[in-house]
C-alpha cells in the first residue's frame, strides 16, 4: 500500500487543490488530505467546516481520506501513518523555493519523500486567500471553487475561529 499525504489548511479547498489531489490519487494507493490548524492563525472556516467541504468535494474520488492533522511535525505524522510521500502542488518558483527546505528536512527527519506536481495552468494563480478576498468583494469565483464551497463563501458570515 503506497500512501501519500496532501497537507494544507484548505481554508477553503479550491479547484486547484482538487486537481492536484486527484492527480495524487492516480499515483498512490491512498491519499490522505490532512487538514491542519495552527492555533496562532485566524481561519475563515472552522476545522469542522474545512473537513466537511473537503469530504463533500472529494466524495466521488476513490482512495482519498480526509482527516485533521495536529500541530506536530508533518514528518512524525507521516511516520505514524505509514506515509511514504508528501504531495505538493507548485504554482511558481517561489512555491518551490518555499517548499524545498521543508522537503529536505522531512526526508532527513523520517525518510518521507516530497513529490511536487506542477499546478494546472488554469489554476496557477489561485490561492485560498485570493478567493476569499475576491468573493468578499462580490467577485465571481464560481469557476474556481466547488459548489459546496461557493455556498459557504456566499453565506458571508465568518465562522468561529478554531
Ligand atoms: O491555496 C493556496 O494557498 C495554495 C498554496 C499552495 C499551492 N500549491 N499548489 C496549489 Br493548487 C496551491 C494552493
Amino acid at each position: 500500500m503506497r500512501r501519500a499525504v496532501c497537507p494544507g489548511s484548505f481554508d477553503p479547498i479550491h479547484n486547484g487543490h482538487l486537481e492536484v489531489i486527484a492527480r495524487a490519487a492516480g499515483l498512490f494507493d491512498e491519499v490522505i488530505v490532512a487538514i491542519s490548524t495552527n492555533y496562532a492563525k485566524k481561519y475563515r472556516f472552522s476545522l469542522d467546516e474545512r473537513l466537511e467541504m473537503a469530504r463533500e468535494t472529494l466524495a466521488s474520488l476513490k482512495g482519498i481520506v480526509v482527516e485533521p492533522v495536529g500541530e506536530g511535525l508533518l514528518a512524525e505524522y507521516c511516520r505514524q501513518r505509514g506515509v511514504s510521500a508528501i504531495v505538493k502542488g507548485l504554482r511558481s518558483s517561489s512555491d518551490f523555493d518555499y517548499e524545498l527546505p521543508m522537503a529536505t528536512m522531512n526526508r532527513q527527519l523520517s525518510g518521507v519523500e516530497t513529490v511536487f506536481l506542477p499546478a494546472e495552468a488554469h489554476y496557477i494563480h489561485l490561492s485560498s486567500t485570493l478567493i476569499k478576498e475576491v468573493a468578499g468583494l462580490g467577485g465571481n469565483v464560481s469557476e474556481y471553487v466547488p459548489r459546496s464551497v461557493l455556498r459557504r463563501l456566499l453565506a458571508g458570515e465568518p465562522s468561529a475561529n478554531q
